[in-house]
């Protein structure tokens, strides 16, 4: 693409990377080019709800797409076609690093996608399409991600919508409806476990991967309307803080950011999804501040 058409696409910015902001009434999201990751999410009331590293790396306008930018920390990065480092390819796959391009764009909803080209081949030799559809609503806010299978054999993939939710101190907060819910937990190599509370409070690292978990999770946090968490499409939901410790040692991080997020990431992981030539794949996350 060239420079100008990239930045005719994107012509907004959130901590110098490129973007597109959406908006509904009062509602304002922002759209990176990066890997289409959602950067910023405002309901009616204004309050940004995703959490952005202050100290992230990522593209910039001008920089050269020929190369994979460094993933961004924050907001809704899209972990595709690998999860994590459950297998051969780069920790998240590829997708997060490209520059992806911007397909449809009615104020409201914008759908970005990528498809495979000399940057991908050196991860993965497959052939594919991936879109990415964020859609603004007054109080909610949706992200889509659909895989398409174009190449001539069969690929296994895995992915995640790796929301960081912005709260003001994660020690407070109680995430609602784990409770019975199996999961590996990646803290304890992999070991599975079953969550008892229904009500999960945080205050060291948290990494879980929830299989069959409920379609819809409550965030509570003092003073704050409830938010809503919900996903169709993905057979797991992962759990991630990185506590006080690792937080120190993620050179893209704030010592004191995990006070500050949580990741509720809507996720193919515990087991690869397989698309046969043609085949297409939908999974969807929805945000939304209940009254
Ligand atoms: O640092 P990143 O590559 O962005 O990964 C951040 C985190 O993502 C997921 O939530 C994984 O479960 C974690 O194990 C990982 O540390």
């Amino acid at each position: 693409m060239q420079q100008q058409d990239f930045n005719a696409q994107f012509p907004d910015e959130l901590q110098g990377f490129p973007g597109l902001r959406l908006r509904a009434g009062k509602a304002s999201a922002l759209v990176g080019a990066q890997g289409a990751q959602l950067l910023s999410w405002q309901g009616a009331d204004g309050r940004e709800r995703l959490f952005l590293s202050s100290a992230s790396d990522g593209l910039r306008r001008g920089d050269a797409p020929d190369r994979l930018a460094a993933p961004i920390r924050g907001g809704v990065p899209v972990c595709f076609p690998q999860f994590s480092g459950r297998g051969p390819m780069i920790k998240h796959g590829f997708a997060r690093g490209m520059a992806w391009r911007l397909d449809a764009n009615d104020g409201r909803s914008a759908t970005l996608s990528c498809s495979d080209n000399a940057l991908s081949r050196e991860h993965w030799p497959h052939a594919f399409h991936a879109s990415v559809r964020v859609a603004l609503e007054e109080d909610a806010v949706t992200v889509t991600l659909e895989a398409h299978n174009r190449d001539g054999t069969a690929w296994a993939f895995s992915c995640a919508l790796h929301t960081y939710l912005r709260l003001d101190d994660v020690r407070q907060a109680r995430l609602e409806g784990l409770g019975g819910v199996r999961y590996q937990d990646a803290t304890d190599q992999n070991r599975e476990k079953r969550q008892e509370e229904n009500m999960l409070s945080i205050g060291a690292e948290v990494d879980r991967v929830y299989m069959a978990p409920p379609p819809a999770l409550q965030l509570h946090e003092p003073g704050l309307p409830v938010l809503s968490i919900s996903q169709q499409g993905f057979a797991d939901t992962v759990v991630w803080n990185p506590g006080p410790e690792l937080a120190r040692k993620l050179s893209d991080f704030p010592d004191d950011g995990w006070l500050h997020m949580l990741c509720v990431e809507a996720a193919h992981a515990a087991a690869p999804l397989t698309l046969q030539p043609g085949e297409h794949w939908r999974g969807s996350q929805t945000l939304r501040v209940l009254a």
